[in-house]
């Protein structure tokens, strides 16, 4: 979005810019799954959906529960991942700011290109790191959006914070009033064509979030997957009206690891086109981030350096998934791997 936070963002990329040598087809005609887009690593990626019946499955929270707060921090701790509903962002907006979605994506190629997103940039038309260039009637949608979904982000920090015994006066980049005016945040609308060949293909490869949280709206096409510990990739079915928080590696570092940020993908499906906008949401940009003095002490050293958000994101575009270990001050004496490190996830 063209917001002074994007562009102090984009920043963090000048020294990582992304050259992507992809031509943009017309998906809506292709028949057969270009070559360029076949998948390389099959072992990771079993038929879209992982097990059909999970034993387990994402948490949903209903906000209004007396009990949200322990719910969210027992979701945090053990999945990184929930779902939320009675989330106070009306069902209509989410429809609307869904059929705007699908307006753009449904330009014709030569129009999107027009908005392409620069290779240092954090906004604009691409493959994955998007926005501008919108008719107005679309800019509305997506103000009122950024607007709900921003207060709802700090809501939810406070609840996941506040499930860790953390309070207002602990967190004093929240500001004054504790509604973290200054915070940083990129919206990212995603458009996964229907493919020919999902088995072969992959939406968004897996990842995790950079952020402090990500709040994802899902469109009613499943896609999105999350590594489970033991289970594999669970998928995240879309609820109607709730939207899907997960913890990102910014909340991991202040947490001093005990939410997890959560690795996850999204497959593409063979008839149905799917839609989601991801709200990266986190600090002010030059705000160092560290482990919470309160969650460390004799028996919990800090885990992590302090770093900024727009340090951590030169440090992710470097090192991708390895980014998080890579800001870890004490590594395993014995050689084991780090549980947060993502490692078994090949950089291609
Ligand atoms: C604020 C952010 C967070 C970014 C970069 C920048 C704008 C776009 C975000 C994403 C969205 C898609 C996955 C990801 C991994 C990607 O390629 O672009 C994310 C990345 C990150 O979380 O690192
Ligand atoms: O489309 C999805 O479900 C996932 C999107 C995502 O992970 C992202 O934008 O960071
Ligand atoms: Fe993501």
């Amino acid at each position: 979005m063209p917001s002074r936070s994007s562009a102090v963002l984009s920043d963090a990329f000048k020294s990582h810019p992304v050259h992507l040598h992809h031509k943009h087809p017309d998906f809506s005609s292709l028949q057969e799954l270009p070559d360029s887009y076949a998948w390389s690593q099959p072992d990771d990626h079993p038929p879209s959906g992982g097990p059909i019946f999970a034993s387990e499955s994402v948490p949903v929270i209903d906000l209004d529960d007396p009990n949200a707060l322990k719910l969210i921090g027992h979701a945090c701790k053990t999945w990184g991942v929930f779902q939320v509903t009675n989330h106070g962002i009306p069902t209509d907006l989410l429809d609307h700011i869904e059929s705007a979605g699908r307006t753009l994506f449904s330009l014709p190629v030569h129009q999107k290109l027009k908005a392409a997103r620069s290779p240092d940039g954090v906004s604009g038309y691409g493959v994955a790191r998007i926005s501008s260039f919108f008719p107005k009637l679309m800019c509305d949608v997506i103000e009122a959006y950024q607007t709900e979904v921003k207060r709802l982000a700090g809501r939810l920090m406070w609840l996941m914070l506040g499930s860790l015994g953390i309070s207002k006066a602990d967190i004093k980049w929240a500001g004054p009033k504790g509604n973290f005016k200054g915070a940083s945040a990129a919206l990212q609308i995603n458009s996964y064509p229907a493919c020919p060949d999902p088995d072969r293909a992959m939406g968004l490869a897996a990842h995790t979030d950079s952020t402090l949280l990500t709040i994802l709206y899902q469109n009613s096409t499943s896609g999105l997957q999350v590594l489970r510990e033991g289970t594999g990739w669970v998928t995240v079915p879309p609820v109607r009206g709730a939207l899907v928080v997960n913890v990102g590696d910014l909340l991991h570092i202040l947490s001093n690891g005990l939410y997890p940020s959560v690795l996850h993908r999204a497959v593409v499906n063979r008839t149905r086109h799917r839609l989601s906008i991801a709200y990266l949401y986190g600090p002010p940009s030059s705000v160092q981030i560290s482990p919470l003095p309160r969650l460390v002490g004799p028996g919990q050293p800090p885990l992590y350096r302090p770093i900024t958000w727009s340090e951590y994101l030169g440090t992710k575009a470097k090192h991708f998934n390895k980014a998080l270990s890579s800001v870890r001050v004490f590594s395993p004496v014995n050689g084991l791997a780090d549980v947060t490190d993502h490692n078994t996830v090949k950089v291609n």
